[in-house]
C-alpha cells in the first residue's frame, strides 16, 4: 500500500512538472512588433512621433478583440544639397553645344581661311545676326575683327580665337553689376520680384534661385503671387520643399499683391534673409498686367522697397521675346534679366542683345531643367564655353 502511494505521488509529480513545462512558454513575453507610433527614422535610428495610439480594447457590444487601425509613420522629408554655384557656368559649359557650333566651329572656321575676302566678311556678318547677336553689335563686333585682323600680320588659331573672345567679351559689357541684392543691411529681408511672360520659366527660376541661396547659406520664403495658374503654387512648393524653405499662398484666383504682401510679411516675422516673389506673366493686354504687377509692387512696398526684380526671358523665343521684355521694363523698374533656355538654342548671341536693347545686365542664365542648371553669369566664362574648347595643333 506504501509502494502504491510513493507510484501515485510520483506520476502526480511528473504530471504537474510536464504542465508548467507547457504553460511556462507561452507566459513568456514574445518579441512584440513595435507600435505603429514607435516608428523608427531609418536613416537616424531616432524614434519617429506619431499620433498616440490606443492599446486593442473589446467591442463593448460583441465582447470581441478589435486592433486600433494601422496608422502610417510619418514620411519625413528628405532635404536636398543643392551644388555649390561658384564654377557652374564652367561645368555646364557643354549645354551650350548648340551655340558653340554657330560661335566655336562656324566663326573660327571662318575667321581661319586664308583669304578673309567680302564675302567671308559678309558669312561672319550672317552667322552673328542668325545667332541673334543683333545688327548694331554684330557690325560693330565685325568692324573691329576686320581691324584687328589687318594689323595681325600672322594669323593663328589661338589669335583668332583670342581675338574674337575678346571682342565678344566687350560686347557683353564685362564690368556690369551682376550681382543679385538678395540681403540688406537693416536686417529685413530682402525683396526679389520675378516678373516675365507665361512659360519663361518663372517658377522654375524662383525654385532654382532659392536653391543658389540655401546652398549659400541663406533663408528664404518663396511667395506664391501667381494665382492664374494653380499648378504654379504646388510647383513652387515642391521646389521649396527639396530645401526646406516656407511657401507663402493663396486661394486659387486670389490677389496676387496681397500673397505678394502675405510673403513678405511672413518673411519678415520668420527673420529671413530673402524672399522670393513668382508673379503671372499674363500678356494678353498691357493695361492688365501693368495693373498686376505695378499693384504687387505698390503693395509690397508697404513693407519697403522691392530689392531685385528679374526679369525672365526664354532665350529661345529670340527677337520676339525682346519686344515682350520691354513691356516689363516700362512696367517695374527691372534690375536684373535671367535668359533661361540657353541649353535649348543656337542662338546663344541673344546675351549681347538682351544687354544692349534692355539696357540691363544678365545675372544669371538658366542652362536645364534640373534642379540645379541655373549658372550665375559672367561674361569671360560664357564666351569662353560659346567658342568651345580650343582645337588644332596652332590653337
Ligand atoms: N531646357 C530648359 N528648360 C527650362 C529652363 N528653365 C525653365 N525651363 C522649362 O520651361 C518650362 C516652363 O517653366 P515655368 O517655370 O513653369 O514657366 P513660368 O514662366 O513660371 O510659366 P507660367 O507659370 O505659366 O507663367 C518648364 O518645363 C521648365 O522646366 C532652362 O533653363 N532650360
Amino acid at each position: 500500500m506504501q509502494e502504491y502511494l510513493i507510484v501515485a505521488l510520483t506520476l502526480l509529480g511528473v504530471l504537474i512538472l510536464a504542465g508548467l513545462g507547457l504553460v511556462v512558454p507561452r507566459l513568456r513575453r514574445r518579441p512584440q512588433p513595435p507600435l505603429p507610433g514607435e516608428a523608427v527614422d531609418t536613416r537616424t535610428g531616432e524614434e519617429l512621433a506619431g499620433p498616440p495610439v490606443e492599446a486593442p480594447e473589446a467591442d463593448l457590444e460583441t465582447g470581441i478583440l478589435v486592433e486600433a487601425p494601422p496608422v502610417e509613420a510619418p514620411t519625413v522629408p528628405v532635404l536636398e544639397t543643392p551644388e555649390p554655384t561658384a564654377g557652374r557656368l564652367v561645368r555646364l559649359r557643354s549645354r551650350l553645344a548648340r551655340s558653340q557650333n554657330v560661335f566655336g566651329k562656324g566663326l573660327l572656321g571662318l575667321l581661319s581661311r586664308d583669304r578673309l575676302d567680302e564675302d567671308t566678311w559678309e558669312e561672319i556678318e550672317d552667322s552673328l545676326i542668325t545667332a541673334d547677336v543683333g545688327i548694331e553689335a554684330t557690325r560693330e563686333i565685325v568692324d573691329r575683327l576686320r581691324e584687328q585682323t589687318r594689323v595681325l600680320g600672322t594669323r593663328s588659331g589661338a589669335e583668332l580665337r583670342a581675338l574674337l573672345a575678346t571682342e565678344l567679351v566687350k560686347a557683353l559689357d564685362p564690368g556690369l553689376d551682376r550681382s543679385l541684392k538678395t540681403t540688406t543691411a537693416t536686417g529685413v529681408p530682402a525683396v526679389v520680384l520675378v516678373v516675365g511672360v507665361n512659360g519663361a520659366g518663372k517658377t522654375t527660376t524662383c525654385g532654382k534661385v532659392a536653391r543658389v541661396l540655401v546652398a549659400d547659406g541663406r533663408s528664404v520664403v518663396l511667395g506664391a503671387a501667381d494665382t492664374f495658374r494653380a499648378a504654379a503654387a504646388d510647383q513652387l512648393a515642391t521646389w521649396a520643399g527639396r530645401v526646406g524653405a516656407e511657401v507663402v499662398r493663396g486661394p486659387e484666383g486670389a490677389d496676387p499683391a496681397s500673397v505678394a504682401f502675405d510673403a513678405v510679411r511672413r518673411g519678415i516675422d520668420a527673420g529671413v534673409d530673402t524672399v522670393l516673389i513668382d508673379t503671372a506673366g499674363r500678356l494678353q493686354n498691357k493695361v492688365g498686367l501693368m495693373d498686376e504687377l505695378g499693384k504687387v509692387k505698390r503693395v509690397v512696398s508697404k513693407h519697403g522697397p522691392v530689392d531685385e526684380t528679374l526679369l525672365i526671358l526664354d532665350a529661345t523665343t529670340g527677337q520676339n521675346g525682346l519686344e515682350q521684355a520691354r513691356v516689363f521694363t516700362e512696367v517695374v523698374d527691372v534690375t536684373g534679366v535671367v535668359l533661361t533656355k540657353l541649353d535649348g538654342t543656337a542662338k546663344g548671341g541673344i546675351v549681347i542683345a538682351v544687354q544692349r536693347k534692355l539696357g540691363i545686365p544678365v545675372k544669371l542664365v538658366g542652362l536645364g531643367e534640373g534642379p540645379d542648371d541655373l549658372a550665375p553669369f559672367d561674361a569671360a566664362q560664357f564666351v569662353d564655353a560659346l567658342l568651345g574648347e580650343p582645337s588644332g595643333p596652332n590653337a
